[in-house]
């Protein structure tokens, strides 16, 4: 039996062009024949109908079923909307996912889920209140070739991982984009941490949280450590350790928002009996390669390498709508991949990071502290 899951769409920004654009691609090209993802509306905020228009236009083929509003509140009241995709900027994913869970509607919202722990578990406490799924987009998590790497580590080949070490960082351009862009402005979290850390991060969750050893213990320890830039005093440039003692295992992880590493090196996840690198951009990998090492002499070189490709029609978002489609037909409230537990985690993580080196939102900007 097929399930059409009716969306509706807030904000027009960059990243809801490229979801709707991935829902719209026809499931045959990735072979699935169960699910079909239809957008019904889209809502853009200060009366701007004619923004939703353009949206329509230019990345749903201009249909004219879809509804254009100019309220996110309408899209949260429309009666054929099952499930909301929030778009805006972190800062508002609190609000706009509340909003839409207090309308009864299933959420799928934008990373980082929120911008502290506080907030994420007032929408937590609402999902179950309202009987809602909700879900943090975490695309990555539901990539075939992410669900490939977790396959290889847990089938042991590689025995246990010891290491890993991942960074996204892209340069923005800081000194020719406006003080008021989401990635500069405070008022709406910008900086590295919030915005490229859910990255690195999600490979050492993947990699190092889920491993069935670690038993989901949270890290044992959190150290970050925080650069900021001048222009607006958000973080520019961040580390953070995270030690996974249960397992006898770190993360070493970074991200910048003024140095470009969308090119090699990804993330490596290093395991006693080989090496995984994962390519650019971690976010999306098309590939990676193993390196299997030797035993005995040979203890110490790599004597067989492969590298596995993967290759879609879209994106990579159509996997994690998928896993919505699929887990709201089936009654659940939240992803087995990508659930609340690793949300919180990751809010966690970045609310520690944040501390350490001293990054503050400005007063009211947090709705839950
Ligand atoms: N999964 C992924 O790969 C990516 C995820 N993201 C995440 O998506 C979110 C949005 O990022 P992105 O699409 O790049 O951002 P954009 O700035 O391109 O778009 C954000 C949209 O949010 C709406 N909005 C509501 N309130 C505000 C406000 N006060 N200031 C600015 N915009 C506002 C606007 O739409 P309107 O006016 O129509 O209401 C705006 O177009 C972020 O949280 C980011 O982390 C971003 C890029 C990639
Ligand atoms: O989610 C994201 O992935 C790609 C980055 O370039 C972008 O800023 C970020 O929001």
């Amino acid at each position: 039996m097929t399930t059409i899951l009716r969306w509706g769409i807030i904000s027009t920004g960059g990243i809801s062009a490229t979801f709707v654009k991935d829902l719209l691609v026809d499931p045959k090209t990735r072979n699935i024949d169960d699910i079909v993802h239809k957008v019904v509306a889209v809502g853009s905020r200060n009366g701007a109908v004619d923004k939703a228009n353009a949206f329509i236009t230019a990345n749903a083929h201009g249909d004219e079923g879809i509804k254009a509003y100019g309220t996110y509140e309408e899209v949260y009241a429309d009666k054929d909307v099952d499930v909301i995709y929030v778009g805006t900027p972190h800062t508002f994913h609190y609000t706009n996912s509340l909003d839409a869970m207090k309308a009864g509607k299933h959420v799928l919202c934008e990373k980082p889920v929120t911008s502290n722990v506080a907030e994420l578990k007032g929408l937590l406490a609402a999902a179950k209140e309202h009987g809602v799924f909700f879900m943090e987009a975490m695309w990555t998590r539901f990539q075939p070739l992410s669900l490939a790497v977790v396959g290889l580590l847990e089938s042991g080949e590689l025995g246990k991982p010891v290491v890993v070490h991942g960074d996204l960082s892209a340069d923005f351009g800081l000194h020719d984009i406006p003080k008021t862009h989401r990635i500069l402005d405070p008022a709406l979290g910008g900086g590295a941490i919030l915005d490229l850390g859910p990255y690195p991060l999600v490979w050492a969750i993947m990699a190092l949280y889920e491993n069935p050893a670690n038993e989901l213990s949270s890290p044992s320890s959190i150290t970050g450590s925080i650069v900021k830039t001048p222009i607006t005093g958000v973080d520019a440039n961040t580390s953070f350790t995270l030690n996974f003692d249960k397992i006898g295992a770190q993360a070493v992880l970074s991200c910048s928002i003024n140095a470009s590493t969308l090119t090699n090196p990804g993330v490596t996840i290093r395991c006693e009996k080989g090496t995984i690198r994962v390519a650019a951009p971690i976010f999306v990998p098309k590939s990676y390669k193993v390196e299997y090492f030797g035993t005995g002499k040979e203890k110490n070189k790599v004597v067989r390498e492969e590298e596995k490709v993967f290759d879609y029609i879209g994106h990579g978002m159509q996997f994690e709508a998928d896993e919505v489609a699929r887990c709201i037909r089936e009654g659940k409230k939240e992803s087995a991949l990508w659930g609340h537990a690793k949300s919180l985690l990751a809010m966690t993580v970045f609310d520690a990071v944040r501390k350490q080196g001293g990054y503050e939102l400005p007063p009211g900007v947090e709705q839950l502290v």
